[in-house]
């Protein structure tokens, strides 16, 4: 279980992205952040890895305590937490097997990865391409592949890194709603399947009601609704949407 504690992130221009924010990710959970552009679900997330320092208040891991109480410890985090971008991330002229490979590197000494990966390196990341149905795009190289595909690649590296959380931050912006069900149907299968707690930023209200255990709806960096997916209502919705709502009623 991952919990947030009393967390504020304010950035050094003087953005206040996250107001005092306690919230609890139960293991195994399939968790979607909802909210407008700006509400702080990037910054939520990134606090949950220590790529954001927060300002304030603790980040904490069941049994191991806070993720910033020394560097080894943050480390050790960050190894057993996988991360999946919007813009994925890969390298275009690797294979997508290579890039599956990048996520072994953290299991490694920094002299040893120099060297080529072991066989069971290779292995593991092959497995998990094949996971997301792209064993035998596995050669190709990263930039020839389609936009779902390349994200799945993404993913792929992500479990390869065998982790116990995955973060993944507007996985399917960039994607059209078919391939956007798909790519979170992967997603979501192999967290389940491996007990991985995800925690996963959304834009679209329909897949966060299809794919969440638990929903947190973010509103000018702070909690605006928390619960199942059965429980978000319009009012709700309304209250998370507004300013975007405002934002466009004045636009027009
Ligand atoms: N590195 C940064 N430095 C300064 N301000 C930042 C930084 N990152 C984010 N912000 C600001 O913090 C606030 C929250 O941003 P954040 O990216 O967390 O929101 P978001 O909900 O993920 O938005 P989006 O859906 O557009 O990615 C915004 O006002 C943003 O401009």
């Amino acid at each position: 279980m991952l919990s947030l504690r009393n967390v504020t992130v304010t950035y050094p221009n003087g953005v206040v992205a996250l107001r005092p924010t306690t919230a609890v990710f139960e293991r195994g959970k399939f968790i979607v952040l909802l909210g407008t552009s700006g509400a702080g679900k990037s910054t939520l997330l990134r606090s949950l890895n220590g790529l954001v320092r927060p300002t304030s208040g603790e980040v904490c891991v069941e049994g191991r305590g806070s993720i910033f109480s020394s560097r080894a410890h943050l480390r050790a985090h960050r190894r057993r937490t996988g991360m999946v971008f919007q813009q994925h991330h890969l390298i275009g002229r690797l294979s997508a097997l290579d890039n599956v490979l990048t996520g072994r590197l953290a299991a490694h000494s920094v002299l040893r990865s120099i060297l080529p990966l072991p066989r069971a390196d290779r292995l593991l990341a092959l497995e998990a391409l094949d996971r997301v149905g792209l064993a035998d795009r596995a050669l190709d190289r990263a930039d020839q592949l389609s936009g779902g595909q390349q994200q799945r690649v993404g993913i792929a590296r992500a479990m390869a890194q065998k982790p116990e959380i995955v973060l993944a931050d507007e996985p399917v912006a960039s994607l059209d709603p078919a391939t956007s069900v798909k790519v979170l149907e992967d997603l979501h299968r192999i967290c389940r399947e491996d007990g991985i707690t995800a925690i996963v930023s959304l834009h679209q209200v329909d897949l966060a009601r299809q794919f969440a255990d638990h929903i947190i709806g973010l509103a000018q960096g702070r909690i605006a609704f928390e619960g199942a997916p059965d429980q978000l209502g319009s009012a709700t919705l309304d209250h998370i949407y507004a300013t975007e709502r405002k934002a466009l009623a004045k636009a027009a």
